[in-house]
């Protein structure tokens, strides 16, 4: 784990455009253009990471793996490729993509077998996201209930997961900041790394994640702010930098 807050700028597809949703809500989408324009846009300004969703898959209305694949495939940096990776097939797609890792969400659980079986068999290439309201789990797009956070979590540590991204749905999209607390209460709860989401407004919202490196927060994904130019992604690289 390195000392500084990583940060993984969104592009979230949605019908071949870069997207933001509202509490992560089906049929709230903003546009905000070509997802390879974005994408290489946040190249530019010196990511070393892009958070790239298929909300289509995650929705179960369509899919945009080509134009994923082009976006994963045009860039040099590293790709967290998420949304309706679900099983041996997606899942074999998605890796093929040249993506440094995958993240895995309804999956985590309604198929708990599956997800230890690609744990144990692709171990840092697998994050699961723990999409959550209170404490109780959200599933398939974030539209049905999926269980009780701190008992999935106990599961899959036990499963060797290597890396959890923590979503409070009810911050995502909204510019709200993101929930700390949670954040703390789940980097209490596993030793393994946490990334958060859903929620950055400001600079001061990433400063206050990165003081919760040392308690094993390693990184922060970043959508709308971006978007609505709340700050540049070099003024964000530059307020985690210390
Ligand atoms: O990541 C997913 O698989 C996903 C599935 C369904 C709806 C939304 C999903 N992800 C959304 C994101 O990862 C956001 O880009 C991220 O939380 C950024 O949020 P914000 O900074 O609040 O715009």
């Amino acid at each position: 784990m390195t000392n500084r807050l990583e940060l993984l700028p969104a592009v979230d597809v949605r019908d071949g455009q870069a997207v933001r949703l509202v509490k992560g809500a089906s049929g709230t989408e903003t546009s905000f253009g070509e997802p390879l324009a974005a994408a290489l846009a946040w190249q530019s300004a010196g990511a070393e990471w892009l958070h790239l969703v298929d909300l289509d898959a995650a929705f179960g209305t369509g899919s945009n793996r080509e134009l994923l694949r082009e976006v994963t495939g045009r860039l040099d940096i590293k790709v967290e490729l998420s949304g309706g990776i679900r099983d041996d097939e997606s899942l074999a797609a998605a890796l093929a993509t040249g993506c440094t890792r995958v993240n895995l969400g309804t999956a985590a659980l309604e198929s708990p077998e599956w997800v230890a079986k690609v744990i144990a068999e692709h171990g840092d290439q697998i994050a699961v996201g723990l999409d959550v309201v209170g404490t109780t789990l959200r599933g398939r797009g974030w539209t049905r209930d999926g269980g009780q956070l701190y008992d999935v979590l106990a599961r899959l540590d036990a499963e060797g997961c290597a890396r959890y991204v923590v979503t409070d749905v009810n911050r995502d999209g909204t510019l709200t900041g993101p929930n700390l607390q949670l954040l703390r209460d789940v980097c209490a709860a596993t030793d393994r790394p946490v990334v958060a989401s859903g929620g950055v407004s400001s600079l001061d919202d990433l400063r206050a994640i990165a003081t919760l490196v040392p308690e094993g927060v390693e990184g922060s994904i970043v959508g709308k702010a971006l978007y609505e130019q709340k700050f540049t992604l070099e003024e964000a690289l530059e307020a985690v930098s210390r």
